[in-house]
């Protein structure tokens, strides 16, 4: 399948959505594709970056380039992790272990999600030797919560990621209108239905009674009422860099450090969300500020080509996570999808690496890039 997506040279991010499309559900596609509301934000995303245009330097001998990053005292190859995406399974049927396995490959971190198909352990069977961060919805149930970080450290993941920006689901009018929550189809039950706290809460097993499990865990998933001193029961409970995802206010990232948390990931859930909040691009320059340097700033939402990762990166970003391509990728071609699309991003990060002047990641800074209109 590969080498025939790549005959039909399938290469950019509207390639693999066109292929993605031809080989999923309606419904599948547009959960994926879809924004909140009006999708301003997710268009805003993208039209951000072009606001904002390289100046590249010349001569400067680029025979050499050095893609590789440090994030928590660990080198990877390129600048790219893997966002959490939920609920795989309708993407692919091997889901989440595929986009694993194509993680390891490519030697890129997956942040596995809290609403995986498949559970945090089965993720980690397929790739034992590659970096896992486990992303958190921190649940009602607080003793689930607790429970799923342990099995995290358990099956070695490497830091928690606590996504901040979803106290509850935003409206998506393409779902609604399709009555489709793959959730509630427990396509993201992966981790719930293998958690012995979560399955103490029911009556009978989900095997039994498939209607009242489902119901528990779209009751539990989210705890809206989180706040800022919450973070304390999570520190409680792991030594691992938990990092929250989801800032778009500099004051936010102020407290963020002032709550030692040990990074943040700027990003607005892909336009999933807040519909007509910001651009993520447009947070990010005040966000790295307000951290000065102290923690690791990543960065999503919009991320599509190479030149936008260079751009991401001026601004003050120290890595960038892949959202929407890699998905495309799975739902195009599986594990081979996936690595593709990295493969893809990978050569085009080099090629604007180079094309901008520089041979190192290390080297980009503000000054590579002007803000246009
Ligand atoms: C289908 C889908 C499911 C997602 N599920 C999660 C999730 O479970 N947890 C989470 O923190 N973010 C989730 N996200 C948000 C991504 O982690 C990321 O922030 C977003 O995809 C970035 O935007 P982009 O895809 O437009 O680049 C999801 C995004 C999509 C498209
Ligand atoms: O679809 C999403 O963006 C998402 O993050 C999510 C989270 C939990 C349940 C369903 C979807």
């Amino acid at each position: 399948m590969a080498n025939d997506l790549l005959k039909k040279r399938v290469i950019n991010f509207t390639d693999w959505e066109q292929e993605a499309e031809k080989r999923i559900t309606p419904h599948a596609f547009t959960y994926i594709k879809s924004g909140a509301g009006n999708e301003e934000t997710l268009r805003a995303n993208e039209e951000a970056f072009y606001r904002w245009k390289i100046r590249p330097r010349f001569l400067k001998d680029v025979s050499e380039r050095n893609l590789s990053i440090t994030l928590f005292g660990k080198k990877h190859p390129t600048p790219f992790i893997l966002a959490p995406i939920g609920m795989q399974g309708i993407a692919h049927p091997e889901g989440e272990k595929a986009t694993a396995k194509a993680a390891q490959n490519m030697n890129v971190p997956f942040i596995a999600s809290s609403v995986s198909t498949y559970s945090l352990e089965e993720i980690a069977h397929e790739s034992v030797d590659n970096s896992r961060w486990f992303q958190l919805y921190w649940s009602k149930d607080w003793e689930i919560t607790s429970s799923f970080v342990k099995r995290a450290e358990q099956a070695g993941y490497e830091a928690i990621v606590v996504t901040i920006d979803t106290a509850l689901l935003g409206i998506r009018q393409g779902d609604l209108t399709h009555g489709y929550s793959p959730l509630k189809l427990g396509e993201g039950a992966g981790n719930y239905f293998s958690d012995p706290v979560f399955l103490s809460r029911l009556n009978e097993s989900p095997a039994a009674n498939i209607e009242a499990a489902l119901k528990e865990l779209v009751n539990v998933v989210y705890e809206p009422s989180l706040s800022w001193e919450d973070l304390s029961f999570l520190r409680k409970h792991t030594n691992l860099p938990i990092l929250l995802k989801g800032i778009l206010h500099p004051e936010d990232a102020r407290l963020a450090l002032e709550h030692s948390v040990d990074g943040v990931i700027v990003s607005n859930h892909g336009g999933r969300q807040l519909d007509g909040c910001i651009a993520a691009l447009d947070a990010l320059e005040e966000v790295a500020k307000a951290v000065g340097g102290k923690i690791p700033v990543l960065f999503d939402s919009g991320i599509r080509r190479g030149p936008d990762v260079i751009k991401a990166l001026a601004l003050g970003a120290d890595a960038v996570l892949i959202g929407r391509p890699y998905i495309y990728g799975l739902a195009a071609d599986g594990q081979m999808g996936v690595e593709q699309v990295l493969l893809n991003l990978g050569a085009d990060v080099d090629a604007s690496l180079a094309l901008s002047g520089l041979s190192s990641i290390k080297h980009i800074s503000p000054e590579i890039i002007v803000k246009k209109g």
